[in-house]
């Protein structure tokens, strides 16, 4: 069994877990040792790396402050601290150098985007998005079709399940984009839905928006290291990202941006800052903009690099263990033994029956993440029974007092999701075993 394969340990031992007594698991019968921990697609976890780093970037700032943007300990000078991560960041996401930026917050840069991208004519002016999209997406869409004077209610157009299901058929949001081809500017998807898992085919709505004249921009926040990308080859616009997810960047780490490079000679930056500004002459503070080519000439400041240095500690990591094919092998079969354990619970109902049991009065979960592995990245999210029955929030209530995270989606999802860079068989098993003890508990 390789390494990769080998489900029983972790591929990487340079993860912390929380420790049980500091995260409230007062149940647990080892409060001294790390939880059983399944949130990376929320928060990832710090690495011995990224602490490491760090740890050298305040001890540079201490002991060099200004000296440090240009001479360094680690020869990582803040000046050009992005140019070690552009390159592992843009293998990630199927990218060339040029063409990923390591700036901002995701959706500070959706908007950056969205400002460059999104430029609505009176003919073609709408967005197709899918419905529930993250919170922050939709306030971005609405608040840029207002601010063009449209309206959201008519402007924007979400893509929405078929009654009875929990996930989007490729065909109908291809049938969507179709039927509105000729008043669609923009086509903005999240990769992976954040609140049912689903990953979206992204090649073929790439293909069909750009097939329709519409630009296609995506929102990465959950596949950034969860499944391989190829952002150059399937021809996608535009796309941004969190990398405190399963990036293990930190809590508000530095977010991404790709923009194609078919697009670097056409679109400027609108928002020019003096980061975006060319390395050689940027600071000699000249008063014309000259922006950097491609994606970084986006950039406005200077970037934190106490952020930038956590997230270079974590995609070294990804490197080292073989990057996103290893780890989307591995994310197969933890993900794949997670989903088999639960439905093999006698609480486990078919996502089939669950609309027609959703007034049961019994306790019980299905699975509305799609079971089709291809359709789905490292998360299962769990849909309690009976719907609106707070079953939910006593199951994850006992789930972290026997220290196992996952974490609550009002009013009735928990999201699990083994990450195949820290994650383990073990972990799977404990929070099945878990996740029954405790409808088992509600069922007395
Ligand atoms: C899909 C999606 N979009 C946007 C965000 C917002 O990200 P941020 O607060 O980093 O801008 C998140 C997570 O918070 C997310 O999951
Ligand atoms: N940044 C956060 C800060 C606090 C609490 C949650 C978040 C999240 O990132 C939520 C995440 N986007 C999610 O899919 O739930």
């Amino acid at each position: 069994m390789s390494a990769t394969t080998d489900l029983n340990v972790p591929l990487s031992n340079e993860f912390l877990r929380p420790i049980n007594r500091e995260i409230g698991a007062v149940d647990s019968p080892e409060p001294g040792n790390g939880a059983v921990y399944l949130c990376g697609n929320s928060l990832g976890l710090l690495s011995n790396r990224s602490n490491q780093m760090v740890q050298e970037e305040l001890k540079a700032w201490g002991t060099r402050a200004v000296v440090g943007h240009f001479s360094h300990p680690q020869d990582r000078p803040w000046v050009t601290c992005t140019d070690k991560v552009n390159p592992l960041m843009a293998e990630l996401v199927g990218a060339n150098e040029k063409e990923v930026a390591c700036m901002g917050t995701l959706t500070n840069n959706l908007h950056l985007m969205m400002d460059s991208f999104y430029k609505p004519t009176a003919e073609r002016y709408k967005i197709v998005c899918e419905a529930k999209a993250f919170p922050s997406d939709q306030y971005a869409f609405a608040s840029q079709v207002k601010a063009h004077g449209f309206d959201p209610e008519e402007a924007i157009i979400e893509v929405s399940p078929r009654d009875g299901e929990y996930t989007l058929r490729e065909e109908d949001i291809l049938g969507v984009l179709e039927a509105n081809a000729s008043s669609i500017a923009l086509v903005l998807f999240s990769g992976i839905q954040y609140y049912t898992g689903q990953y979206f085919p992204m090649k073929s709505i790439t293909k069909k928006a750009k097939d329709l004249g519409c630009i296609c921009g995506w929102d990465l926040a959950h596949a950034f290291g969860n499944v391989p990308l190829s952002l150059h080859d399937w021809d996608v616009d535009f796309a941004v990202w969190c990398t405190y997810k399963y990036g293990n960047s930190g809590p508000g780490g530095i977010a991404g941006l790709f923009i194609h490079e078919r697009w670097h000679k056409v679109e400027k930056p609108k928002y020019a800052g003096w980061w975006g500004h060319e390395l050689a002459t940027r600071f000699k503070m000249p008063p014309k903009f000259s922006p950097t080519p491609g994606a970084q000439g986006f950039q406005q400041s200077n970037p934190c690099v106490l952020a930038v240095a956590s997230l270079y500690g974590s995609l070294q990591i990804f490197k080292e263990v073989g990057g996103t094919s290893v780890l989307r092998e591995r994310s197969l079969l933890l993900t794949g033994h997670l989903d088999q354990l639960l439905r093999a619970s006698k609480y486990f109902v078919p996502p089939g029956e669950a609309i027609t049991a959703s007034k049961r009065s019994s306790p019980g979960f299905t699975i509305i993440t799609p079971s089709d592995p291809e359709a789905r990245g490292a998360q299962l999210s769990l849909l309690f029974l009976p719907v609106g029955g707070g079953i939910m929030v006593k199951v994850f209530d006992y789930l972290i007092k026997h220290g196992v995270v996952g974490d609550e989606r009002e009013p009735d999802v928990i999201r699990l999701a083994p990450a195949p860079l820290y994650n383990t068989i073990a972990d799977c098993d404990a929070a099945v075993r878990y996740l029954n003890e405790a409808l088992d508990t509600l069922s007395k």
